[in-house]
């Protein structure tokens, strides 16, 4: 039966078969491998993935969608919001140590994504995503740019990263409204070793009025906390680079 694409769950199917082996060819995957897919959908990814990986962990939300992922002996189906899955409990099989996880992710909550598995970088291997052109844009910016901000502090704080593939909207059914891109994340082995919750309020502050002044912002939250150490708040937030920022945090942190 021909499934009827569900807005509600960003469901935009990859129909173009050279970008289906264009993604592939970027993730590179292979035998063995602890491949987590989330949102598989009519399986545009998940079919040429398990046949080059052996076996496939899939996350979906749209019942009707897992129920057909389930009749396919290859795969283990969660179906669940990848929002409630704890990825620590996904356990990769010997002699893969590490999960990669791949999407063509559901664009109205990726954000909400990316931030629910940067607790679990450290059992990543890497990331590959689809996502709309604009938040790679984001993830990716460097300081003194209008893209520069939370996402991009808190993301490039964990991983490295690098858009790999650009997607035009008629590579999908239906096509989205926006350029896509696909971006690999790489976990960096040396990141600031810090609390992600404490990270990201600092983060959030700095960021909640970027055409300020610090002072008026991050710089009253310092003061709150009695912070005394050098931090120059005659600045705006987007023109603290990312490492400034985890010094910040790692001093608040050791101050308190
Ligand atoms: C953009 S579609 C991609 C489908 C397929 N991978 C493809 O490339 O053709 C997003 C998929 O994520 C699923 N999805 C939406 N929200 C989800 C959620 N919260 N948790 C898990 N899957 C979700 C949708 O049902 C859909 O299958």
């Amino acid at each position: 039966m021909k499934h009827i694409p569900r807005k509600r769950f960003g469901q935009h199917f990859l129909s173009d078969p050279a970008i289906i082996d264009g993604i592939v060819r970027a993730i590179d995957p292979r035998p063995g491998q602890a491949v987590v897919e989330i949102g598989p959908g009519l399986a545009a990814l998940t079919q040429p993935l398990v046949e080059r990986v052996g076996q496939l962990t899939v996350i979906e939300l749209d019942r009707d969608l897992a129920a057909r992922l389930r009749a396919h002996p290859q795969l283990t189906v969660i179906e669940s919001d990848v929002l409630k899955v704890d990825f620590a409990q996904i356990q990769p099989a010997p002699p893969a140590t590490k999960l990669r996880v791949v999407g063509n992710l559901p664009y109205n909550i990726s954000t909400p994504i990316l931030f629910h598995l940067l607790p679990f970088a450290g059992a990543v291997e890497d990331q590959h995503f689809m996502l709309q052109k604009e938040v790679i844009d984001r993830m990716v910016a460097a300081p003194s740019t209008s893209d520069y901000g939370r996402l991009s502090v808190m993301l490039q704080w964990r991983y490295a990263m690098e858009n790999v593939l650009f997607v035009p909207p008629e590579a999908f059914d239906p096509p989205p409204k926006v350029d896509s891109a696909v971006v690999r994340m790489v976990p960096r082995a040396d990141f600031a070793p810090l609390d992600v919750n404490a990270l990201s309020e600092l983060v959030q502050v700095a960021f909640s009025q970027r055409r300020k002044l610090l002072r008026h912002t991050l710089g009253k939250w310092l003061e709150a906390r009695a912070f005394s150490g050098n931090f120059d708040v005659q600045r705006r937030a987007e023109e603290v680079p990312v490492a400034e920022y985890l010094a910040l945090a790692q001093a608040v942190a050791r101050s308190a």
